[in-house]
């Protein structure tokens, strides 16, 4: 009897010891994993498994990881959160074990998951727990792969992710990184000095506001934990639980600015201005979720709402690089495009784009395999898609952004649109330089190119499009959102054509 006590109050010691888990005074600007946890779920909602993990051996709380299911919204959701203060956060044996077992359930129970990162990766004075085996680091991997476009999979990055453990940010759906704590890389500032020689720093090779703007590994930069958190709840009310359901319908809302302007869409190709101008018109009021608001700007990318419904929006953005696409913002949009296909989430496109961008800078960059990866990832996706011309819709950025050809359920365009091979400019000056170079006097010259400009202005003329059944209608700006909430109820019972179960949302 008293042994069995004995063995009782052990365990309790051991519970409490766990949950009361290390000293946190050494990392003033992080929160305690447990905190992370209460910011995360529903009060009172957090379901742990393995809490005891390591209790016996080496007595490290939880064995540095906390895993289990917990209610965001009153929706149940896995989580997987490093405790930094246990060696680093590093992935032991049975941390190992610990996420292997909680995404096997999600991919059971198809479970959104969120990932609290903030590790060393792998637990370097434990290899073999970790490392060459079924049940290590691989399988995690492996998992979150098979979960990809399965279920959502949210990353808020609140630490290091350091080596192998870089590569668990890389498979969710979505990194949000806290400025300063959040770091990313393969190797660290002191490996690669001895590797490469080459002198660094972790922010300058790994951090928040690097991934965010220069690698787009990482979505959104945040100032704290919190604010990082609370970006993931928000942003798991736009996915449904799984591939097999549409995202829940919200309150409808009228859009922040309903008046549209004559001059907010100008007349003149050239003259910039911000398509988010547009999109607040468009969407719900306060709807808009940008993803990778400061990767690849000329592309703007994001989740919203139309009278309730979530939609994906790919615009073009005309004050970046005059919209043109680039690798990045192709990848940006191929990535953004596959995650709506994955979750069943129809797509706006709204098109004001020049063109890939030319020159020997992109070619070399293979502008040309980006690109075919937009292509590819619009091309087959099998959510409805909505075209919107709003200005020019030049070359093959014109099919990038969903032209006709790739069955979007409507090609809408503004007045002020025009749809063709180039700019009129151009492409009289690429048929005629010859003749052009010919004529000496210089307003016989610039009369020759106004009318062959006027000839192909002619060609391309917004109501010989609708009259050939290029666009499906043209609609005022101040009308534009009422169309697409017509045409979004009206695509409502839409289904995928092919028995597809579901597809990894690819890399960017
Ligand atoms: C799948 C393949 C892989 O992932 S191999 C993993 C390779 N990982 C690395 O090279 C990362 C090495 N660690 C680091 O760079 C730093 O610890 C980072 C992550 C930046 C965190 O720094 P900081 O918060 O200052 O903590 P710290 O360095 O003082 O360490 C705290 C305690 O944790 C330990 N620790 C750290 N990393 C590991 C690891 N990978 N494996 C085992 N233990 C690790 C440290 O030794 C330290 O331990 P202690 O508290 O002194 O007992």
């Amino acid at each position: 009897m008293t042994a069995q006590l004995g063995r009782r109050d052990d365990v309790a010691a051991a519970r409490a010891a766990a949950l009361a888990g290390l000293d946190t005074s050494r990392w003033p600007a992080k929160l305690p994993v447990r905190d992370r946890l209460t910011l995360l779920f529903d009060p009172g909602s957090f379901v742990e498994d393995g809490l005891l993990a390591n209790a016996r051996s080496e007595g490290l709380p939880a064995d540095g990881v906390v895993t289990g299911v917990g209610r965001i919204e009153g929706r149940l959701v896995a989580v997987i959160a490093h405790d930094f203060t246990v060696k680093a956060g590093s992935w032991g044996e049975l941390g190992c074990e610990k996420q292997i077992r909680i995404l096997e359930r999600a991919d059971r129970d198809l479970l959104p998951v969120v990932y609290l990162v903030d590790s060393a990766g792998g637990r370097l004075n434990d290899q073999m727990g970790f490392f060459p085996g079924r049940r290590g680091a691989s399988r995690i991997f492996h998992l979150q792969v098979r979960l990809s476009g399965r279920v959502p999979q949210v990353c808020c990055l609140l630490g290091p992710s350091a080596a192998g453990g870089a590569y668990m940010p890389a498979f969710t759906d979505w990194v949000g990184m806290v400025e300063g704590n959040a770091s990313m890389y393969l190797a660290s500032p002191r490996v690669a000095e001895k590797v490469t020689g080459e002198v660094t720093t972790l922010e300058e090779m790994g951090g928040a506001r690097m991934h965010a703007t220069v690698s787009g590994c990482g979505d959104e930069v945040f100032g704290s934990d919190g604010e990082a958190i609370a970006a993931a709840r928000l942003l798991l009310t736009y996915l449904p639980d799984s591939f097999r359901d549409r995202p829940a319908v919200a309150e409808p809302r009228p859009p922040a600015l309903p008046h549209w302007p004559d001059d907010l869409v100008p007349s003149d190709p050239n003259q910039p201005y911000d398509v988010n101008d547009v999109i607040d018109r468009i969407v719900d009021e306060g709807s808009f979720f940008e993803i990778k608001s400061g990767w690849a700007t000329e592309m703007v990318c994001g989740l919203g709402r139309i009278e309730g419904r979530v939609v994906g929006v790919v615009a073009n953005q005309p004050s970046v690089r005059s919209g043109a696409i680039f690798v990045d913002s192709a990848d940006k949009a191929a990535r953004f495009i596959s995650l709506c296909d994955a979750f069943n989430i129809p797509i706006v496109f709204l098109q004001d784009v020049p063109g890939f961008m030319v020159g020997v800078a992109v070619e070399r960059q293979g502008i040309i395999r980006h690109g075919a990866k937009m292509l590819v990832a619009m091309a087959s996706a099998e959510v409805p898609r909505f075209t919107v011309v709003l200005r020019k819709a030049y070359a093959a950025g014109y099919y990038a952004m969903c032209a006709p050809g790739f069955e979007p359920r409507a090609t809408l365009a503004l007045p002020t649109a025009t749809i063709g091979t180039m700019a009129p400019e151009a492409s009289a000056n690429a048929m005629y330089a010859n003749r052009i170079a010919q004529i000496e006097d210089p307003g016989e010259r610039a009369a020759f190119v106004a009318r062959r400009v006027a000839e192909q202005e002619a060609e391309v003329n917004l109501l010989r499009m609708g009259s050939d059944l290029v666009v499906d209608a043209v609609v005022e700006p101040g009308d534009m959102r009422a169309e697409l909430v017509a045409r979004l109820a009206a695509a409502d019972g839409w289904d995928r054509t092919r028995d597809r179960r579901h597809h990894v949302v690819s890399p960017v």
